[in-house]
């Protein structure tokens, strides 16, 4: 087994379930994710996938820690981080990235792109060479280094998309979740995001849990697969096993009803570029 960067074992998550909350007192828990083990190797991207509700986002929110588990374990390069206060994570959340799905929501209209991707590295001691640090995070993601004069409405959706990869990756993490991260852009847009991130992983070394409802493009982005549902593992392994051999009835079902790609054809049948190197 290669190296892992997060090590889950046992996880479990239970969060108050409102939809029975008494009119007094407090919800009743219930247990979203029910027991998780698996690795996310050093240096590559590891595709979750499953149905609506099956539990990947709230798997992603344990991973960063933005929730706290309420059995088992999840270990970040070596350092048992399940059960870290707030303060005990801070020096830590510089390597525990996030990229999120709606980059309308997530970027503040009322700032500038600069300040930004400028507030997490002020956050993180390392607000010197500010302008510089924020013109290479805007490089690195192919936008020009005026955008840092821009605001979000003047940005296009691919290029919003963008500058929350600028914002994660300037901190240079180690880990990043992208969750569901070209959902809402067009198909050649969606193109040009995944490959973008493609590229920086490779040349950044990061390890990275890629969210998504689309098997099609797992199939391409990811070394290694997890299916869930139901808060749980159905199956996992490497791309080309599950995908050439699925053990699984239900992965089985899944790779059968993949419809047609939502994506640029050129991009699917283009090599990743990890195995052209
Ligand atoms: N804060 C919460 N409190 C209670 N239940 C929650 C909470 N967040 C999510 N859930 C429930 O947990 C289950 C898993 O949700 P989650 O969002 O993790 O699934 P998902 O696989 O990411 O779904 P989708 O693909 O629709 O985003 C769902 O049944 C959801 O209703």
């Amino acid at each position: 087994m290669p190296d892992a960067l997060i090590t889950v074992r046992g996880l479990k998550v239970a969060l108050p379930d409102m939809t029975r909350k008494p009119l007094f007192g407090r919800a009743p828990m219930a247990e979203i994710l029910k027991g998780l083990d698996f690795e996310l190797p050093k240096n590559s991207i590891t595709g979750i996938v499953g149905e609506s509700g099956s539990g990947k986002s709230t798997l992603g929110r344990a991973l960063v820690r933005l929730i706290e588990p309420s059995a088992g374990s999840v270990t970040f390069d070596g350092r048992d981080i399940t059960h870290l206060s707030d303060a005990e994570l801070k020096p830590l959340r510089r390597d525990l990235q996030m990229i999120f799905q709606d980059p309308m929501s997530s970027l503040n209209p009322r700032r500038t792109i600069g300040s930004i991707i400028a507030a997490p590295l002020k956050q993180n001691g390392m607000g010197d060479n500010l302008r510089e640090r924020v013109a290479e995070a805007l490089r690195r993601v192919g936008l020009p280094v005026n955008f840092a004069m821009r605001y979000r409405h003047e940005l296009s959706g691919g290029q919003r998309q963008r500058v929350g990869i600028a914002r994660a990756l300037a901190l240079s993490p180690k880990f990043v979740l992208a969750d569901e991260i070209v959902s809402g852009l067009d198909v050649s847009t969606q193109a040009q995001v995944l490959t973008l991130l493609e590229r920086l992983a490779g040349e950044m070394g990061l390890t990275v849990a890629f969210i998504s409802h689309d098997l099609s493009v797992i199939r391409r982005l990811c070394r290694q697969v997890i299916v869930m549902r139901q808060g749980e593992i159905v199956e996992a392994g490497p791309t080309d096993e599950l995908f050439g051999d699925p053990k699984q009835a239900y992965t089985r079902e899944l790779i059968a009803a993949i419809p047609l790609p939502e994506i640029d054809p050129d991009w699917l049948r283009a090599k990743p570029l990890a195995a052209a190197n």
